[in-house]
């Protein structure tokens, strides 16, 4: 039988169920019920407010969520089983299991007064324990990958915004996870930017990644998307092949939201 602290997951990387969230009276999560597998690449859309980056912010542990749960790779977030009950998990294990989740923000979160290499190399040292060579050629390793070789001793205020992201994403990419989280990455960004870091996300979704996007680009969530949601007012309203939901969606709501943004 599957304990509380267990879900028989069947490839699952991200398991919700009736997931909810409030803040003071207000109900910004309504009953989230989702599966996310593992190297899928789930895009959830919605207007402002529906609660897209509550839920990501659950998922990573900077939001509880009041009622529900919610697995990563199997492992209820937040709450560990001793004996038949569940406890609220120690610091020390929410730092552990937040090491297989990568996040990367709507604004580039850079240290100021280091470097692109400098942003990115505290991971691999201080999460993964690598020697400083080891983590000097890891985080070297990931900026190439972003695409900014030429850019690396560089501080946040000499690279664009785009780069600065790409930067975002390289570090949160260090720690290794499991599941990278992205909420509106590119919609701080001048729109000569976004393309060089959807660029970057699609490599990443191409690599095997397990991800869920918040985002207004529909044509990502078209071309990279195995799966899109559709959420309004903390319930998901409509989910299903990115193809199938953009071009024929069958709630009004989805057909109102849709014939907004496209
Ligand atoms: N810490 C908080 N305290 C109180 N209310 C909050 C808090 N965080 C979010 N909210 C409220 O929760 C609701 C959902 O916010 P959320 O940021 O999840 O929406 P969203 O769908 O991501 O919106 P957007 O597309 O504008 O980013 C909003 O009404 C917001 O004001």
């Amino acid at each position: 039988m599957t304990s509380p602290s267990t879900v028989a997951d069947g490839g699952a990387m991200v398991v919700a169920q009736k997931v909810s969230k409030r803040f003071g009276s207000v109900e910004v999560l309504r009953g989230i019920d989702l599966e996310v597998n593992k190297g899928e690449v789930m895009c959830i859309i919605g207007p402002s407010g529906s609660g897209k980056s509550t839920f990501l912010r659950c998922i990573n542990h900077l939001e509880r969520i009041n009622a529900g749960r919610l697995w990563v790779d199997g492992v209820l977030i937040g709450y560990e089983q001793r004996g038949d009950r569940l406890h609220e998990m120690k610091p020390k294990h929410i730092a552990r299991q937040r090491r297989d989740i990568g996040m990367v923000f709507q604004r580039f979160n850079l240290f100021p007064h280091k470097t692109a290499i400098d942003n990115v190399i505290e991971a691999p040292t201080v999460v993964n324990g690598l020697s400083k060579k080891k983590a000097l050629a890891r985080a070297e390793e990931l900026l190439v990958r972003v695409g900014l070789e030429d850019r690396m001793r560089m501080y946040p205020s000499q690279l664009s915004g785009g780069q600065q992201q790409r930067v975002a994403i390289a570090r949160a990419l260090a720690m290794d996870p499991k599941l990278m989280l992205f909420d509106e990455p590119t919609s701080a960004l001048d729109p000569e930017l976004v393309g060089d870091v959807l660029d970057v996300m699609k490599e990443l979704a191409q690599s095997g990644m397990t991800m869920i996007v918040v985002t207004h680009e529909m044509g990502f969530a078209r071309e990279v998307g195995d799966s899109l949601v559709f959420m309004d007012a903390g319930y998901i309203v409509e989910s299903g092949a990115p193809k199938d939901v953009l071009a024929n969606p069958q709630h009004e709501r989805t057909q109102a939201f849709l014939s907004k943004v496209l």
